[in-house]
């Protein structure tokens, strides 16, 4: 290749200039066998010189970043593959991704009822402005024409699981996310509606429901819930609570929660609802946890330690503490360097009556027929299956089976 090699005097970095003669009939021959070759590639005798130019298709700038922007996407779909394979994160990913709502009433039974924030139905749900509620099944739907279909033939007259308790026309069900998912989900999306929080809506089997409901006569009308995990590492006996809006401000928020602790107590442990509570959450809780440790305190007689109170009440230690200090009677002793109690009879007993004014609906333990959930199977069905000789008094509640007798 006939060239000049030199090296450039002025060029500080010493770089090796090589200079062409392109006027060179060499110079010719490289250019046009450079070309054959490309042609070679290109279908060389079929394209012309011209078709076969591929200048056109060269990765530009634009490519690149287009391509970069796409291997992007893909790592992270990867993460989220492995994320659905964790047990903890898949949970969170299991529902679908939420999109914007135009579901601006929801008729529920003979009630209207605003949504306070966005729940994920599915998008053909969503883009309706009226979303209808079957009263018993809570399935959903967007018009009133197939609701009233619906009704005809819902047979439901109470929530799918066991009553397990029953005082007069109130009854709890407890119903398993695993073995009723679409009615658990449906309870979820309602839920959804009026919590701020995220909550899990698809993803149910790890929960157990308890469904508060009142007899009308001719149904068990749901009032209210609470959702509970089967195992929980952090001992939460209640992960979300909500009384239907239409129910609210009648003593029944107060009532799951009592009942909530008497789960607990029923279990032999202490408990405590799930972080972070909603606004509306914390007042209710911190209005029982105040009666409830202000009821204690009045039945206690001898010298008591917090937790005594928290073993009484199967409350954790913390919030006895809170709600001590709600009632002012926790104090510190200066001298001894101590915290202590100082009780005013008086001023507890009127907390009570006035929380008991407020709210006639309480829970009456002796109404409870259950047995705690320790795996696949509640410890009832497992003597049921294996029909094994227990003490009168241990099946009394299996045999009086108080559910479906509606
Ligand atoms: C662990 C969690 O899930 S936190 C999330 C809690 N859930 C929600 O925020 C969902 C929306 N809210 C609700 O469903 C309800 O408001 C609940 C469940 C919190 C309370 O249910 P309600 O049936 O209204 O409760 P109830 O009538 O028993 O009232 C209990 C206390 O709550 C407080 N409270 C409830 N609603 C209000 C309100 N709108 N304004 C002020 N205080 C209120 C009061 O302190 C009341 O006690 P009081 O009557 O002695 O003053």
């Amino acid at each position: 290749m006939p060239a000049e090699i030199a090296v450039s005097p002025t060029d500080t970095s010493s770089l090796l200039v090589i200079k062409f003669d392109t006027k060179s009939v060499y110079y010719e021959n490289y250019k046009k066998l450079l070309l054959d070759l490309k042609c070679e590639k290109t279908f060389v005798g079929v394209l012309t010189e011209e078709e076969a130019d591929t200048s056109l298709t060269d990765l530009t700038r634009t490519d690149t970043e287009l391509f970069d922007k796409a291997k992007n996407v893909v790592s992270r779909t990867k993460e989220v593959a492995h994320a659905f394979s964790d047990p903890v994160l898949s949970s969170q990913l299991h529902a679908p991704p939420p999109h914007p709502t135009s579901i601006r009433n929801v008729y529920f039974g003979n009630y209207r009822v605003k949504p306070w924030y966005t729940s994920p139905y599915p998008e053909e749900y969503s883009c309706s402005r009226n979303l209808y509620l079957c009263e018993s099944c809570l399935k959903y739907m967007n018009s009133d024409y197939v609701l009233q279909r619906h009704r005809m033939k819902c047979a439901w007259r109470h929530p799918p699981g066991d009553e397990i308790y029953r005082d007069q026309s109130i009854s709890v069900f407890e119903v398993d996310g695993q073995r009723q998912p679409i009615y658990c989900q449906n309870l979820c999306l309602l839920a959804k509606m009026f919590l701020q929080s995220k909550i899990l809506c698809y993803d149910v089997e790890p929960f157990l429901f308890y469904i508060m409901t009142e007899y009308d006569g001719t149904c068990c009308k749901i009032l209210g819930y609470f959702s509970k995990e089967k195992r929980s590492a952090s001992n939460y006996n209640v992960s979300c609570i909500l009384t239907l809006p239409i129910y609210q401000r009648r003593g029944y928020g107060a009532f799951l929660i009592e009942f909530s602790y008497l789960l607990s107590k029923a279990e032999g442990k202490y408990g405590s609802p799930e972080k972070p509570l909603s606004d509306l959450g914390l007042l209710s809780y911190r209005s029982y946890w105040k009666k409830r440790v202000a009821e204690t305190l009045l039945g206690m007689s001898s010298t008591m330690s917090i937790e005594n109170i928290a073993q009484a009440t199967s409350m954790v230690c913390d919030d006895v503490i809170s709600a001590l200090e709600s009632l002012s009677v926790l104090k510190y002793d200066m001298k001894k360097k101590i915290y202590v109690l100082h009780v005013d009879k008086m001023k507890l007993y009127n907390v009570c009556k006035k929380w008991d004014e407020k709210h006639p609906q309480r829970v009456n333990p002796t109404c409870l027929r259950w047995t705690p959930y320790i795996g696949e199977a509640k410890i009832s069905d497992l003597l049921l299956q294996e029909n094994l000789l227990l003490p009168l008094s241990n099946l009394k509640h299996i045999n009086e089976g108080l559910c479906s007798n509606y």
